[in-house]
């Protein structure tokens, strides 16, 4: 599974050499990251174009994906919940954790919303930089997928919202370069509660790998600063 995973991104040019480094080193750029690139493999392809296909009705929208674009909504967040001075000193640095690894190598993944339905899917594909046990995807990854598709379902129903808690069944390894479905949708809202319970399952629905609930706060500015 591994050796035909690294000859795929080899072959793609992804991985040129042995001592290529894991964190990007490129400039800011604007580039979407949900779009397809060359180390897809077909199964996220297939699966991408089915989702775009339900989204020609309105009824599902993919949302694009940035490594540290400045959007409305980030803004909105720094002027709300963020200290200018802290703003000024530790952003320009930042970027988004899962956008940071070299294309095919980490996270690559296209997530679509349904907000009737109040739904986030995540098709993700984890790259051999991704390891924990050998061959397998790392635990830590997985709850890192789960964490922001949840979180993405519980900001773009209620707006801001932190993970409070997450709690993971891992039922199944994830083998390295292969692509699954991660589900979340909102169960209940509580006021300011969002629990949101995730599923991950195999492109054919037949394998469960992963499931997790989880309880998002919605973030009260004096809770904060
Ligand atoms: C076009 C494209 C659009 C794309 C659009 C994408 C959007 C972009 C998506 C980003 C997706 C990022 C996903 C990553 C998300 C992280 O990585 S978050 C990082 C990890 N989490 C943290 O660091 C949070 C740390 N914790 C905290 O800061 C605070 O505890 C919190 C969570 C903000 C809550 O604090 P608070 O606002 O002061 O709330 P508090 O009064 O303590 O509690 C409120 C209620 O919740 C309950 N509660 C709080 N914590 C817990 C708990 N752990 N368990 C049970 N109950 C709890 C309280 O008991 C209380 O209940 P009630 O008394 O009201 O019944």
């Amino acid at each position: 599974m591994l050796r035909s995973c690294a000859a795929r991104l080899r072959t793609l040019g992804a991985v040129p050499g042995p001592a290529r480094r894991s964190f990007s080193s490129e400039k800011a750029t604007q580039k979407d990251y949900s779009l397809p690139n060359p180390s897809w493999t077909k199964d996220i392809r297939l699966l991408y174009d089915q989702f775009m296909k339900k989204c020609e009705d309105g009824s599902w929208k993919r949302l694009p994906s940035y490594k540290c674009k400045s959007t409305q909504r980030v803004q909105n967040f720094r002027n709300l919940f963020l200290d200018t001075k802290f703003v000024e000193e530790q952003t320009p640095k930042a970027q988004i954790f899962t956008r940071s690894l070299e294309e095919g190598l980490g996270f690559e993944y296209v997530m679509f919303h349904n907000e009737a339905e109040k739904r986030v899917v995540c098709v993700f594909q984890g790259g051999p930089h991704l390891q924990g046990n050998h061959g397998y995807v790392h635990g830590g990854a997985i709850a890192t997928m789960i964490d922001i598709t949840a979180g993405t379902c519980a900001v773009l129903t209620g707006g801001y919202a932190m993970t409070a808690n997450l709690n993971i069944n891992f039922r199944r390894p994830i083998p390295l370069c292969s692509v699954v479905v991660i589900n979340s949708q909102i169960d209940k809202i509580e006021g300011r509660k969002y629990f949101i319970s995730c599923d991950i399952r195999s492109v054919d629905e037949k394998t469960l790998y992963s499931e997790a609930t989880s309880l998002f706060i919605k973030l009260d500015p004096n809770s904060l600063k």
